[in-house]
Parts: structure tokens; C-alpha cells; sequence
């Protein structure tokens, strides 16, 4: 089960809007295809009323609506009605798992918390919904005192209740514990169904995933990104792959929309993920030491399971001090560009240079680094020769600029909200004039180093949708305007390389 739509979004900061949740559900259930999803907390906000509502309107079409289950409370039925007016069929009622809570926060004895819970079951059941119950803190309850937990599965055992969902609320187990608790839970009570709900505050929550599954859970909670309150929950992606790979589960996930799902929640919760998250990081599908490029070379000696085409991905090799002659070899494979054995001497030699500086290079910037070492002006298209930007409070942005596009010099203006956006505007006009157009943009990054200096460098990384698919380019400037440009024109020296080389070709086939 997937509750990223709610675990997921008690993460701090995070706020999903209808029309994303709404999104998220599709790709969820019909892409990823996970069993279950978990879309909100009852009576949080009208907005969420409307989330649920036009998920469940979507899901029903398509026979998955009991698929689609909101979290309540026992509230005097008050979350009852909420559910039911937004369309949903499933509550995930939550009670208390720990007899600390249940007296501590309630004020309650266990009998008294029973017949309150007792109550809302049957005013669910009898208005059509399908009921499971979280036991909250039961990871504390049950180590605490068990008895309270078997008490209250006990009188609640007949109850009709789905699935008994156990929940390490504060991320506090280990895989051992989990299988011990579970493995008796599943034996005390072997006619029911229980769920596993973890939390990551020990970085322990994948593994205890895996744990209950061991010890005979029905079913797990995860999220994608490892979003979830504080430390968060589990990474669907990561779960699926260790259910898979490490306990040979049959799932009926489909691997390749991971990483898409994934970016959908980063740019949706703005929670970026870490370059090195399993499965979906940006970059644990590049091999950066030059050892690793070559094995990959001599027979993919480096690889395992969990290769980049899986998830639809793509290997990378780093280009830095550690890359070797087969990581440069397998950038311009990508590049399709050749070069003799003595100029990827030099060229590498560059890189290790600019590497041993701390310059990031990418890919993209390899044709930039040839042309320099190779003193060719093959990618030499475009120059700004100069350009004026200005900003001001509630007017619109101004950039005149002058531009060299092969041996012809052109001059332009244009306004814009902000000074990137006016400078692409004045650049649009001339190269319209030439026939040519600039590619849509689809991703903006600016970076400035840690350390609070307003003189520092900023880098900005720009992702273009060309025809050729996506180009990420970049420029470094201390004015993150110019940075933006830089990275421009990059691209803009890329495109008409690729331009010219394709109509040498033509006229030469
Ligand atoms: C709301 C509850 C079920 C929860 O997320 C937890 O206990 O971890």
C-alpha cells in the first residue's frame, strides 16, 4: 500500500494540490500499479474533500475505487460522513495500539476505547464502507504490554475488519523485533489479515519492510521518496526492488515507471531527493571511478541486478579525476563523436585537470572541453559578444544583446518578466529571423556553494526538450542571470553542431 498522498504528506512542508494528488493516484494505480493507495486524513480541508472526491470520481470509472482508502478517526462518525460524501469506500480507522496512548491521550480503559471503536466500524459498515484498523504506537504498545494489543485485536477480531494495520509509529524497531512481534501477531491470529506501516527515524524502515514481510504480514506501507512524518517511511521504490530481489516476491509493480513517479513527487512536494537515493538518485546509475568503465567495457564485470534499462534508465560514467580512458570512451560513444587515440590522450588529460580543480564536467560539456584542448572551432557557432540585462521593482525585465551566429553579427532587444526571460525573448527575435527557434525549456536549476557568500559563483543548469530529446547544459557566472545565459548558449552552440553535421551528412548520402 502506498500512502504517500497521506503519510507522505505529513512530511514538513509538503502540500499537495487536488489536481496533484489527482496525478500522483493515476500514476500510482495505473503506471507503478501498487495494490493500494492511501490518499488523505479525513476533515483535514475542503481542498482535501475535493483531492478524494476527484480521485475516487477517476478511480470508479475504471473499477478501482476499493483500492483507494482515506484515513479516519473515531470521531462520533464525523470522518464516516467526510469519507462518505467525498465518494470513498475504504476507511483506515485509526485507534490506539498502545495502552500508554489509549489512557494517556484518551483517557480511556481498553474496554471503553473498544466500544468507541466498535461504534464507528458499525456506523461505517452500515453506510457501506470497508473498514481497517491502525493500531497506533503499536511497535511501544506491544513491547510495553502485549496484552493491551492481543486484547484489542481479541474483542475486535469479529468486527469484519479488513486488514489490522501495526505501525512502528515512531521508527523505532529493528528487522529482528519486527519479525519476532509480527511472527506472533500472525500466530496468535492466524484467520486475520496484518499490515506493516514503518517509519525511517533509524534508517531501519526498508528492512523492517522486509522483516514482516518474513514474518508473514498480508501487506506493507511505503511511499515514494521515503516521504512520511520526520524521518519519513519506506521507498516504494526500494521495497519493490528488495521484495523482488531479495525475498523472490511476485508483485505486480511495474519497474519502469519508478523514477518517473519519483520525479512527479519531487517536483510536486519540492522536496528534492538525494543524488544517491537508490534506485531513482540521479546518480546510482553512473560509474565514476575509471576502473568500473573499463570492467563495464571488458564484459559488464561491475554491474548486478539493479541495472539502469530495468527502470528505464540510463548508465552514465563520471568525467573527473577519477575518470579513465574507457569512462571518456563511453561519453563520446554517447556522443557519437570519434577521436584518435592521441587526442582522447590529451582530452583526458583535461579532465583530469578541470577535475583536480573541482569543475564539475558532464557529458554535455565534453564537446566544449574537445574543442578547447583540440584548439577546433567546431563548436564555435554562437558568441555573445555583449548583452545588457536590467531588472527593476514592477516593471518588465530589458536585455539588449549582440550576437555572433557562424560570421554574421546581429543585434537585438526584448523585455521580459525577469532578465533570463528578456534576454531569451531578444534571442528568440534573431535567431526567428534566421530560421531558427530555441527549445523549450523543461527544467531551471541555479546553485550557489554552501556558505552564505553573495560574491560566490552560481551555477545554473538548464534541461532542454530538443528533437534529439532532452539536453541538460550549464554556465557558471557570479550574476545567475549570466550563468542562465551561458547555459544557453551552450545549448545554442550544441544545436547548430548537430544542425550542420546533419546537413553535411544529407549532402554527403
Ligand atoms: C496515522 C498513523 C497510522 C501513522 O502514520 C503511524 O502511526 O505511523
Amino acid at each position: 500500500m502506498d500512502t504517500t498522498l497521506r503519510d507522505g504528506e505529513q512530511t514538513q512542508g509538503v502540500s499537495f494540490a487536488p489536481a496533484e494528488k489527482l496525478n500522483l493516484a493515476k500514476a500510482l494505480l495505473e503506471q507503478v500499479r501498487v495494490d493500494r493507495i492511501e490518499v488523505a486524513s479525513a476533515r483535514v480541508s475542503s481542498g482535501e474533500a475535493s483531492a478524494v472526491a476527484q480521485i475516487i470520481d477517476w478511480a470508479r470509472e475504471r473499477g478501482l475505487a476499493e483500492r483507494v482508502e482515506v484515513l479516519g478517526f473515531v470521531d462520533g462518525g464525523a470522518s464516516v460522513d467526510w469519507i462518505r460524501r467525498a465518494g470513498g469506500q475504504v476507511l483506515n480507522l485509526l485507534a490506539k495500539g498502545s495502552e500508554k496512548h489509549c489512557q494517556g491521550q484518551l483517557g480511556k480503559t481498553l474496554d471503553a476505547h473498544v466500544a468507541d471503536v466498535r461504534a464507528t466500524i458499525d456506523l461505517a459498515q452500515s453506510q457501506g464502507l470497508s473498514v481497517n484498523l491502525y493500531l497506533e504506537d503499536w511497535s511501544n504498545g506491544y513491547r510495553d504490554n502485549p496484552d493491551y494489543v492481543y486484547g484489542l485485536v481479541e474483542r475486535l477480531a469479529d468486527a469484519g475488519i479488513g486488514h489490522f494495520m501495526l505501525p512502528d509509529t515512531l521508527g523505532v524497531m529493528t528487522p529482528d523485533q519486527v519479525f519476532t512481534a509480527i511472527s506472533d501477531m500472525v500466530g496468535r491470529f492466524p484467520a486475520l489479515q496484518f499490515d506493516f506501516h514503518p517509519h525511517n527515524d533509524y534508517g531501519l524502515a526498508t528492512a523492517n519492510v522486509l522483516a514482516a514481510v518474513r514474518a508473514g504480514a498480508a501487506a506493507v506501507h511505503c511511499t515514494v521518496n521515503c516521504l512520511g512524518e520526520r524521518a519519513g517511511n519506506a521507498s516504494l521504490a526500494e521495497v519493490a526492488v528488495n521484495l523482488r530481489d531479495q525475498l523472490d516476491g511476485e508483485l505486480g509493480i511495474d519497474e519502469t515507471h519508478l523514477a518517473r513517479v519519483s520525479e512527479l513527487v519531487e517536483s510536486f512536494s519540492g522536496k528534492r531527493i538525494s543524488d544517491n537515493a537508490p534506485i531513482v538518485g540521479a546518480d546510482v546509475f553512473t560509474q565514476t571511478a575509471g576502473i568500473h568503465a573499463d570492467g563495464d567495457k571488458k564484459g559488464s564485470l561491475y554491474h548486478s541486478r539493479l541495472s539502469p534499462e530495468r527502470f528505464a534508465r540510463r548508465r552514465k560514467y563520471a568525467l573527473g579525476k577519477l575518470a579513465g580512458k574507457a569512462s571518456l570512451a563511453k561519453n563520446l560513444e554517447r556522443l557519437d563523436i570519434e577521436l584518435s587515440e592521441e587526442n582522447q590522450r590529451k582530452v583526458l588529460q583535461r579532465i583530469v585537470e578541470l577535475g583536480d580543480s573541482k569543475k564539475t564536467i558532464t557529458t554535455e560539456d565534453l564537446p566544449f572541453i574537445i574543442a578547447e584542448v583540440l584548439e577546433s572551432k567546431d563548436y564555435d557557432h554562437a558568441e555573445l559578444l555583449s548583452c545588457t540585462v536590467s531588472s527593476s521593482l514592477d516593471l518588465e525585465s530589458m536585455a539588449g544583446i549582440k550576437i555572433r551566429l557562424g560570421d554574421q553579427v546581429f543585434t537585438g532587444t526584448g523585455a521580459g518578466n525577469g532578465g533570463f526571460d528578456a534576454f531569451t525573448n531578444a534571442l528568440g527575435r534573431i535567431l526567428k529571423r534566421q530560421g531558427l527557434t530555441l527549445p523549450p525549456l523543461i527544467d531551471y536549476e541555479v546553485r550557489i556553494p554552501r556558505g552564505g557568500r553573495t560574491d560566490a559563483l552560481t551555477e545554473c543548469s538548464i534541461t532542454w526538450q530538443t528533437e534529439r530529446g532532452e539536453l541538460r547544459t550549464r554556465g557558471v557566472h557570479a550574476n545567475q542571470v549570466f550563468a542562465a545565459i551561458g547555459a544557453t548558449m551552450r545549448m545554442l552552440n550544441i544545436q547548430m553542431h548537430r544542425a550542420l553535421a546533419e546537413s553535411r551528412r544529407d549532402s554527403t548520402a
